[in-house]
């Protein structure tokens, strides 16, 4: 598939039981905790996304060069494994994976004593690597605000540091519950942590085998919550997912709420209901940012204005996501605005007035595809480059064909 799909709403009601793909996150994570504790432990239903795949043959590679693609999980996490390695090692990337910031973790590694330098632009991958030989502290500050892909990196590598390590977070945390993930798994593999108020604390200890399964992948599920929301007519059930999950992701069963959804959970299966629509939402994606476009892209075809804060970091992601909703938004006749203090207001029309097929670009991000392709329940669309999804989810356009939705 490659090129451009056109989208129509199914003829009859959108009906699919979702056989979702696992989460990337708890995977790429699974996959270096048991690699850092021996490579021992069973990990079920890793996730089929190609960012898991990189993570997996990366682990498993002999060569110089590593080459993450667009992962951002992968550069962060193999960046702080390759700083505490025995081997000189150059990790590289997607044009726009080099143009993703890193600064902080590297100075964080080389504060604690690793060997790393930029290959051309400083704070930008290509990285290289000098084989590490003594830690030189036990203490690290870093902002919480920038990306926790940092913090996960450093907390992971931390009980393999004969002096263990102590990271003070500075100023506000962003995507925390990515951090308290990262500490739930190596909790599961043996290590325990503390995180009290802004420090996290991970003395020197072994990493232990266990066996572990990956839940389904909340930020997946977020396009059939929006795909539900938009269809006049569904059934839509949503497989393993868990009601306590790791990943903060599941905040969209009740950001959902406010645009007509309700989640039933029943042994690992969401059931999604219709329910009464909001006028205006006011939601904080701090500690979700991966659920923003979806959000978007569904209150807009709703009707629905919303208020957002939390979205600094969407600039520094697979796109610039806060500036190509607004393009693509804009085609639909929503406006997204930014205002003072980080506040975003999303304007939507109070009746789509769409006539034509519309043409939805995707910047080489899996989330532009997956947020905007749910429009095609109220209006047909044509998605550009819909072979972006292989990062998160493969089997995206697949599952929505088995839904009903026509795709040509
Ligand atoms: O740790 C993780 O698995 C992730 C953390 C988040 O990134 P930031 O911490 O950079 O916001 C999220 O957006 C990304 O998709 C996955
Ligand atoms: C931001 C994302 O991923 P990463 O940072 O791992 O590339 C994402 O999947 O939305």
């Amino acid at each position: 598939m490659s090129g451009s799909i056109k989208l129509s709403r199914p003829t009859t009601t959108l009906s699919l039981n979702v056989p979702l793909t696992s989460s990337k996150s708890e995977s790429n994570r699974a996959l270096l905790l048991n690699e850092l504790g021996g490579g021992n432990s069973e990990l079920k239903n890793l996730s089929s996304a190609r960012d898991t795949d990189t993570m997996t043959k990366l682990l498993a590679a002999e060569a110089y060069t590593l080459d993450v693609l667009d992962a951002g999980t992968v550069m962060r996490f193999m960046t702080a494994y390759l700083a505490v390695g025995k081997k000189e090692r150059r990790i590289t990337g997607t044009p726009r994976m080099c143009k993703r910031p890193i600064k902080l973790l590297v100075d964080a590694l080389n504060d604690l004593g690793a060997e790393i330098t930029y290959e051309n632009e400083e704070g930008f991958p290509p990285l290289l690597f000098k084989p590490f030989t003594t830690q030189k502290t036990s203490q690290l500050t870093i902002p919480g605000n920038i990306s926790s892909q940092y913090i996960s990196a450093l907390l992971m590598i931390a009980p393999t540091l004969p002096k263990g390590l102590t990271i003070t977070l500075e100023g506000e945390i962003y995507s925390r519950p990515y951090i308290e993930m990262t500490l739930n798994l190596m909790k599961h593999f043996g290590v325990s942590g503390k995180f009290e108020g802004s420090q996290i604390t991970v003395a020197s200890q072994d990493y232990q085998s266990n066996s572990y399964t990956i839940e389904s992948d909340w930020s997946g599920a977020s396009y059939w919550y929006s795909l539900f929301a938009l269809a006049d007519d569904a059934q839509i059930k949503l497989q393993g997912l868990r009601s306590i999950s790791n990943q903060g992701d599941h905040a969209i069963a009740s950001i959902m709420e406010g645009l007509g959804v309700q989640s039933t959970f029943d042994n690992e299966t969401v059931t999604l209901s219709k329910t009464e629509i909001k006028q205006k939402l006011v939601i904080d994606f701090k500690s979700c940012p991966d659920l923003a476009q979806t959000v978007m892209a569904c209150a807009a075809a709703l009707g629905v204005d919303l208020e957002m804060s939390g979205l600094e970091s969407l600039r520094i992601k697979e796109s610039d996501r806060t500036a190509a909703m607004a393009t693509e938004l804009s085609k639909i006749g929503a406006k997204l605005e930014e205002h003072a203090d980080g506040l975003w207001i999303l304007t939507s029309p109070k009746k789509l007035d769409v006539t034509e097929v519309i043409e939805f670009d995707t910047y080489d991000d899996h989330r532009m595809a997956m947020a905007l392709a749910p429009l095609a329940m109220k209006f047909d669309c044509i998605i550009h480059e819909p072979e972006v999804v292989v990062k998160s989810y493969p089997e995206y356009w697949e599952h929505l064909e088995m839904a009903g939705v026509i795709i040509e």
